[in-house]
């Protein structure tokens, strides 16, 4: 009762916290934020003093004048600087939380299954010091398959795999728990570094990150084409012969072909999963299929790839990208009876 009242009167939250993109869910509200996990500070007697935030901080990266640095807090789905982390997690609840509300929220928060209780509790501490008067983790892969509409409840075994932007998890949820879970540290940002450094390689041609993310996007695949090239884009970067700016078309092939070794191993994370887990799960798996989830999920042909390499049929869910936080806010709003699927105390 007391627990009801106070929720009325706060503005509780789920947040998945993630390497590339934080998005916040506001319980009664629904999804109110989803910005880059990125922030902008400079140094002052010792102390990190947040510039920018966000989308704002995201077009800094890589180009911030002397005594400014833009950074990314999270690394593989952990907290990589804490300091910063949590200035970041303040400042997102804080544009969420659009009038003062007197009693600090319950945040719901989603980690990695592979983070160690070390990295869970930096994640937990960090969002009661952002301002939280209560904090709740859920494993990603579950939130993922309940914002994915995943049969969790029933007594048969459901494949998610939720690749982000530096990790991918494999999980099998059965009966309201995860049966089985494997975290590896590959994702969308293992992808744009291959693409960097195939166009080093084989173009004598630098390009920032933030290029190679938009070369994957625009025409990221993760098959070779067929015949021919495919489509190519215009890309600029500098010459390794001689040090200046130069542009050149990067075609579809030549993306395709840097991808493969990511590719490969998120397909092999698949068929690891598959071997190792109990004969009867695997049998569901069979019928039911593998749903993909995460910003990784929208790589053009990855489906297919998965399905031709493990003869099983593969979906990418709707909306891929928020199926995370949109299952820990359904968890959120039904508080009392979802409980049970947060992850243990830290
Ligand atoms: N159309 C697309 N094609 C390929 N990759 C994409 C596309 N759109 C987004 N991505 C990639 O998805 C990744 C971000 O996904 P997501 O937001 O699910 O990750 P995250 O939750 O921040 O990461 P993690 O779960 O590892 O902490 C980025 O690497 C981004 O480049």
């Amino acid at each position: 009762m007391f627990g009801k009242l106070l929720g009325m009167m706060s503005t509780d939250m789920a947040i998945d916290l993630g390497t590339a993109n934080t998005l916040v869910y506001v319980k009664g509200q629904g999804v109110q934020l989803d910005e880059p996990s990125v922030v902008a500070y400079v140094t002052q007697n010792g102390r990190k003093v947040v510039h920018a935030v966000g989308s704002e901080a995201k077009l800094m990266l890589g180009k911030t004048p002397f005594g400014m640095e833009a950074i990314r807090p999270m690394r593989d789905g952990v907290i990589a600087d804490f300091e910063v982390a949590e200035e970041m997690i303040k400042s997102f609840i804080q544009k969420v939380m659009k009038k003062r509300s007197l009693i600090s929220p319950l945040i719901i928060i989603c980690v990695p299954t592979g983070a160690t209780p070390v990295e869970r509790r930096a994640i937990h501490q960090s969002a009661l010091m952002a301002g939280a008067r209560q904090v709740h983790l859920i494993d990603e892969p579950m939130a993922a398959a309940i914002g994915a509409n995943l049969p969790i409840d029933e007594p048969s075994g459901s494949m998610v795999v939720d690749i982000g932007g530096g990790t991918t998890e494999v999980a099998v949820m059965s009966l309201r728990g995860i049966v089985y879970s494997r975290s590896v540290r590959m994702g969308g940002d293992k992808m744009d570094e291959a693409i960097v450094n195939f166009l080093r390689r084989e173009e004598n041609l630098l390009i920032g990150e933030a290029s190679a993310e938009r070369i994957k996007k625009e025409i990221g695949t993760a098959k070779i084409p067929d015949n021919g090239n495919g489509m190519s884009i215009e890309v600029r970067g500098r010459d390794l012969m001689n040090g200046v700016p130069k542009e050149a078309s990067v075609s579809e092939a030549m993306v395709a072909k840097s991808l493969q070794d990511p590719v490969s191993e998120i397909v092999e994370a698949v068929k690891q999963a598959l071997e190792a887990m109990p004969p009867e799960l695997a049998a569901d798996i069979v019928d039911k299929g593998i749903v993909l989830t995460g910003g990784g999920a929208l790589l053009r042909n990855l489906d297919v790839v998965l399905k031709e390499r493990t003869q099983l049929p593969v979906t990418v869910a709707d909306d891929p990208l928020k199926c995370v936080v949109k299952g820990s806010g359904i968890v959120l709003e039904d508080f009392e009876n979802m409980k049970d699927i947060l992850a243990p105390d830290v």
